[in-house]
């Protein structure tokens, strides 16, 4: 991919500042926020089956994770995912956990009715979610990006885009791929930086396609990438100056205010693959 379209997604990104809407988990909420907020959107966690599919009409996206699903979630998932797809919001699933339970796999089944513009999951969860056999610790990953790339390539079939991660990020549309090769091993030993990469990617779309039709799957690619190549390489920097996850966590936030595109394009690992 090249440079300027990564520098132009993320230009984009800053300069619309979108809303994202989040239906997350209840460990992740609060990361999540200050994550969007320290990049440059505005976050919003609406929840509730009265509220939530009204509110995403005002969103640019929709983030739709299932960390700590319950039945009366899952209702409100499918109402306003629902609505975002009918309305041409774009929309992102993180199945974290689906190889855990039935639950989780059969809430993921209907919520994939809905078409999500992408889906974004650590390398077991990718595995799991496209029914084939996982080492899921949980919500953490037993199993490696490289071995997850044939499920994420199938799970195209319901999703434009899908995303792995994990050491060196894979993101697809099922033809074109790209290694995202940023990111520290720090970024695992605090809770919820995935789920608040999924709703990053979810600010970068929003961002970066169009509000009047369905999103194409090159806008999605590249406003992916690009999120992910910037969430890593804040990593990195983070992880220069901390010493643990506690410090790593207020690294993060203020890598992810102060890193600027210029040095995002210098910095940058991303090839085809
Ligand atoms: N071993 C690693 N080395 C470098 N970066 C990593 C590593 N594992 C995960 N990351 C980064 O951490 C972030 C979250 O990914 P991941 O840990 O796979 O998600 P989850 O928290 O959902 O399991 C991504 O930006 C990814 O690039
Ligand atoms: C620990 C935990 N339990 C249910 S959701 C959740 C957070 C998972 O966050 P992440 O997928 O970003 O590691
Ligand atoms: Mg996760």
């Amino acid at each position: 991919m090249q440079p300027k379209i990564i520098h132009h997604c993320f230009t984009t990104f800053k300069d619309t500042s979108p809303l994202v809407h989040n239906i997350t988990n209840d460990v992740a909420n609060n990361t999540v926020a200050n994550v969007l907020l320290a990049a440059g959107a505005s976050p919003a966690m609406v929840h509730d089956i009265k509220e939530a599919p009204e509110f995403v009409t005002l969103a640019q996206a929709l983030s739709i994770n299932i960390g700590t699903l319950t039945q009366t979630t899952l209702q409100s998932m499918l109402a306003t995912a629902e609505v975002a797809h009918s309305q041409n919001i774009p929309w992102i699933l993180d199945p974290v956990a689906v190889g855990a339970t039935s639950f989780r796999q059969q809430a993921c089944t209907e919520l994939l009715k809905f078409k999500p513009d992408v889906i974004r999951g650590n390398a077991s969860e990718i595995l799991a979610l496209a029914g084939m056999s996982s080492r899921t610790k949980g919500t953490d990953s037993g199993d490696s990006v490289e071995g997850a790339k044939e499920a994420a390539q199938q799970l195209t079939q319901y999703a434009k885009v899908v995303v792995v991660t994990g050491a060196i990020d894979w993101v697809t549309d099922g033809t074109q791929g790209y290694a995202v090769d940023h990111g520290h091993p720090m970024m695992t030993q605090v809770t919820a930086i995935g789920c608040a990469l999924t709703a990053l990617i979810g600010g970068f779309i929003g961002a970066n396609t169009s509000k009047t039709e369905e999103a194409n799957s090159d806008s999605l690619l590249n406003a992916a990438t690009t999120a992910l190549a910037y969430y890593a390489q804040a990593g990195e920097i983070a992880a220069q100056q901390a010493k643990g996850p506690g410090n790593f966590y207020v690294h993060f936030l203020d890598a992810l205010y102060n890193l600027e595109a210029q040095t995002l394009i210098d910095n940058l690992r991303v090839t085809s693959s």
